[in-house]
């Protein structure tokens, strides 16, 4: 990643001025060459992060046809603000894309859920009728289909929605959570804008703009706003894509555009290359001449009616997929928009698009990568339960919307887990959990991690040396058993599912490299954090006393050391001691990924183990280094070691360090006790690291007793008037003569950032440096005080760096070891592409992408924060309007992020 282009397996993107990201392929002759855009746009509260790896789908099938942008101007909070107001915001990013990149001719568009409606409003805005003719306004008699008219001059090709709510969410269980039952539809509909704002209106047809008809009304026809219709008859084809069931958000009916009185239909004959997809069907455009379908008297409203036959003036391409066989088919929703290389890791390995898909500029690689996707997953459910093969769905609608329950023999007991880079499911026989039909249903779901034999099946393994060394020679259980999961969620109830578990780590009875083959390596990147000259330590020692490996090189200054740097031989002699320093003995860096330089210098080194230590980015750059050794078939085991002091990674109990971290900012809490205590009106204000992730400071605060008030992150806060900080801060100098503030760097930056008049710098990771918001702090408590004409006294400790450059504690020293040698039994093991880590206190292997894909944050709607507040007495500052949005984005990213393990 230099020059703010990042590279991945020939496809190259760079992140543009607001946010959005250009994806494009990194060799020149094709990028000059792609001149259709295709335009990927995200749903609520989304990102477009969200269409990256659907992007780089695009990229890697036709990277001389296609030049993709993923929309970011209306990402995360934005995306409440209203379909119209995304709408124009969309049309002119897409103008300024165009702007910016010469040669383009063609355009299309791509987009998710709400995404979908937003699109259709920007064409909207982008259609020129073509020259010399009009469209004829308030025309909505639009029965031919002749290519009529540019989308901002570029010639209009397919227009994909995935899982867009075309006809609103508002009742006729067009939202399936709300169960079909009209009391909750009709009190959604009343309350839904506390909580989506302009942007639930839309969807609820609840907007009355000037006593006009809803906007999505509106946006069937075209009218003096926009030439709607017009716009979106202009594209050559029209594609739907919508779940037939578990998507509990967008209901089939309005992603389909389909009346209340229909039903899916399940073909029989579902081709077998891609069985998740269970009905296509090409709709053709209504013509106005036949006679109007029948309103049946089934409860469906007219509006409803008008959308439909509004939208149904046109031909369509209808697509619906189910992912009942998928263990994560509760968030259908997520899925079907294909978010990530770990939800469908299987996809880069399936059938690739005919060579006419290929050349042809009306493609349909959207349909190739949802269907490599459907294909992947259900190959991994065939993979255990083929013995079992004889199953039916059938449509049950006992709740009222769609529900293809699985119905199959109950007769597996646990079955073997294959090895595979995929989700597997085991059952039990008998005491499963039931779904809402009363049926049994799976509930242990695997999720595994890739092992060497996926690729290489016919790799050697060799009997364990472990039992012969001195260490493990009376251990009574040396070996872990293929069998041994570890829960991810340990507070169940009586009848919960089983859900989601992970391999657990430890050595295994089987190993796939003789010691004197391995030639292992460590590199260490990303911040500073106590305990990494521990884990190269252990890493080192535990291959050479565990195993008896003798090669091990240190990679010198982070991931860029591959290719810049010479590497240095480690042996225990040589870091015996490094655990007493601080910092990191084999250096570290920022920026410099290059995955095939990387893998190139692998291959050229003989390296056949890679131990890589670091954050979110650093696992990030791993898992792209595991992907390529995998394609390239290389005999290299990749393994991550988490590392963080922000303790921001997913899945994992804590990262190491952490506690090393809390501990050394007490010393910084203590002196500024100290010296507020000794003066009057004393204000100290203690900063702790924490870019997004508030944790530090919590613990430190939870931990010390001293701390009157603490700031993260996640926790928005405000200054002036009534429940305010400078309030608070007067309220605890009258009783108490002092007080102390510990905060997170990456609190209230916005504030900074808006007084500082400051541009966002970014790092050459890519990540946001932040301003000083401790600096910014003191000065405005300052201010404040002289307005008021008081005196204080501001203290102002900033130990960041001192905090993570100490060495670790003793607690963890000892998981440090944990981590290292769990690593090294995974890599001898065969194991790769994974993250070691405790999950519920016990060590457990990760597939990387599990833990890259959210960040760990502070929840406040989780008691723990609420345990600080009890402890701190201070205001939440909290408004009942962002209390209530918290708890949707965090609904919403749990929703998002698959992490509904329950079934
Ligand atoms: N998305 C990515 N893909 C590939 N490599 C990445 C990605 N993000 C970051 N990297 C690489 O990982 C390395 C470390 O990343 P970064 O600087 O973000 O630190 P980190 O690992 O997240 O650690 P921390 O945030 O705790 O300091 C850098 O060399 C960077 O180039
Ligand atoms: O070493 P640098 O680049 O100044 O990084 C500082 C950042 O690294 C971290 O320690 C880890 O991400 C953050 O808390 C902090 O903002
Ligand atoms: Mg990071």
């Amino acid at each position: 990643m230099e020059n703010g282009v990042r590279e991945d397996g020939g496809v190259c993107s760079t992140e543009t001025g607001n946010g959005g990201e250009d994806v494009y392929s990194c060799k020149e002759s094709d990028a000059s060459s792609a001149d259709h855009l295709v335009v990927m746009v995200h749903g609520i509260l989304g990102s477009a992060s969200d269409w990256k790896f659907g992007a780089e789908q695009f990229i890697q099938r036709l990277p001389d046809k296609v030049f993709v942008h993923c929309s970011e101007r209306n990402a995360s909070k934005l995306t409440l603000d209203g379909v119209d107001v995304m709408g124009e915001r969309l049309a002119e990013e897409v103008l300024e894309v165009i702007k910016r990149k010469p040669g383009l001719r063609k355009i299309s568009f791509v987009a998710h859920s709400v995404g979908g409606l937003v699109a259709r409003y920007a064409i909207g805005k982008l259609y020129r009728p073509p020259d010399g003719g009009s469209a004829e306004e308030g025309s909505t008699n639009v029965s031919t289909e002749e290519s009529k008219g540019t989308i901002a001059d570029l010639q209009p090709m397919n227009f994909v929605t995935v899982a867009t709510p075309h006809l609103g969410s508002r009742g006729n269980k067009q939202v399936p959570f709300l169960f079909g039952v009209p009391a909750f539809e009709r009190a959604a509909g009343l309350v839904i804008h506390w909580i989506f704002r302009r942007t639930g209106r839309h969807l609820f047809l609840t907007d009355d703009d000037e006593g006009k008809p809803p906007l999505l009304r509106r946006m069937v026809e075209d009218n003096e706003e926009s030439l709607f219709m017009s716009a979106l008859r202009s594209f050559k084809r029209r594609v739907a894509y919508s779940n037939v069931g578990y998507d509990h958000i967008v209901g089939w009916r309005t992603s389909s555009i389909r009346r209340n009185s229909e039903l899916p239909k399940w073909e029989d004959s579902v081709d077998e290359k891609y069985p998740h997809v269970v009905y296509e069907e090409r709709c053709k455009a209504y013509d106005k001449e036949q006679s109007e379908p029948t309103v049946e008297d089934d409860g469906l409203d007219e509006l409803e009616e008008e959308l439909v036959t509004g939208l149904s003036r046109l031909s369509w391409e209808k697509v619906d997929v189910s992912f009942h066989q998928s263990r994560v088919k509760f968030a259908a929703h997520s899925i079907i928009q294909v978010k990530d290389h770990y939800m469908h890791s299987e996809v880069l390995a399936a059938p690739s698009p005919s060579p006419k898909l290929r050349s042809s500029s009306v493609w349909s690689p959207m349909e190739t990568t949802l269907i490599s996707a459907s294909h992947s997953l259900s190959v991994s459910w065939n993979s255990v339960s083929s013995s079992s093969s004889n199953r039916r769905f059938a449509p049950v609608s006992s709740l009222g919307f769609v529900n293809f329950a699985l119905t199959k023999q109950l007769s597996l007991s646990r079955k073997l887990i294959s090895r595979q880079n995929c989700l597997i499911k085991v059952r039990s026989s008998t005491d499963g959990a039931v779904n809402v039909n009363g049926e049994q249903i799976d509930d242990f779901i695997l999720e595994d991690v890739p092992h060497l034999t996926n690729f290489l099946p016919d790799l050697p393994s060799y009997p364990s040396p472990l039992k012969k060394t001195q260490a493990y020679a009376i251990v009574k259980r040396t070996f872990v058993s293929p069998d041994d999961m570890v829960a991810q969620k340990i507070v169940v109830q009586k009848d919960s599912p089983r859900g989601l578990h992970f391999r657990r780590a430890g050595p295994h009875e089987k190993v796939y490299f003789k010691p004197e083959e391995v030639r292992a390596c460590i590199v260490t990147c990303g911040g500073l954090c106590p305990g990494l000259n521990t884990v190269v330590r252990e890493i080192v020692c535990g291959l050479s006393n565990m195993y008896g490996v003798n090669e091990v090189l240190g990679i010198q200054g982070g991931y860029r050391g591959f290719y810049s740097k010479n590497t240095i031989q480690l042996t225990p002699k040589s870091v015996n001691d490094i655990h007493k320093r601080g910092g990191t003995f084999l250096q570290t860096s920022r920026g410099g990924h290059d995955t095939n330089k990387i893998v190139d210098n692998i291959q050229d080194r003989g390296i056949n183990q890679v131990y890589i230590i670091g954050g979110d980015g650093t696992q990030k750059g791993a898992a792209a280094i595991y992907k390529e050794v995998e394609r390239r078939g290389l005999k290299v085991a990749v393994a991550g070691i988490p590392k963080t002091i922000d303790n921001d990674i997913a899945v994992i109990d804590k990262s190491f360090g952490f506690d090393t971290a809390v501990e050394e900012a007490q010393r910084a809490i203590n002196a500024a006790h100290v010296e507020v205590e000794s003066v009057e009106n004393g204000v100290g204000i203690v900063k702790l690291m924490g870019r997004y992730s508030g944790f530090i400071a919590m613990h430190a605060t939870l931990a010390s007793r001293d701390v009157d008030c603490c700031l993260i992150p996640e926790s928005p806060f405000y200054l002036e008037g009534q429940g305010g900080l400078f309030e608070f801060v007067e309220e605890r100098l009258k009783e108490n003569g002092h007080m102390v503030i510990v905060l997170a760097e990456g609190a209230g930056q916005e504030y900074v950032a808006q007084s500082w008049h400051a541009a966002a710098e970014k790092d050459a990771s890519g990540n946001r440096l932040l301003l000083d918001v401790g600096l910014w702090l003191t000065q405005k408590i300052k201010d404040h005080f002289t307005n008021v004409q008081k005196i204080v006294n501001m203290k102002y400790i900033d130990p960041t760096y001192m905090i993570r450059a100490i060495p670790s504690n003793a607690s963890d020293n000892i998981y440090c070891t944990l981590l290292a040698q769990n690593a090294v039994h995974g890599a001898m093991g065969g194991y790769t592409g994974f993250t070691v880590g405790p999950v519920n206190g016990r060590h457990a292997y990760i597939p990387i992408n599990r833990v890259t894909e959210t960040t760990n944050t502070v929840k406040l709607t989780d008691r723990m924060w609420a345990r600080l507040l009890a402890s701190t007495n201070q205001p939440s500052f909290l408004s009942c309007e962002v209390v209530q949005e918290r708890v949707n984005a965090e609904i919403m990213d749990e929703i998002n992020n698959m992490k509904i393990t329950s079934i």
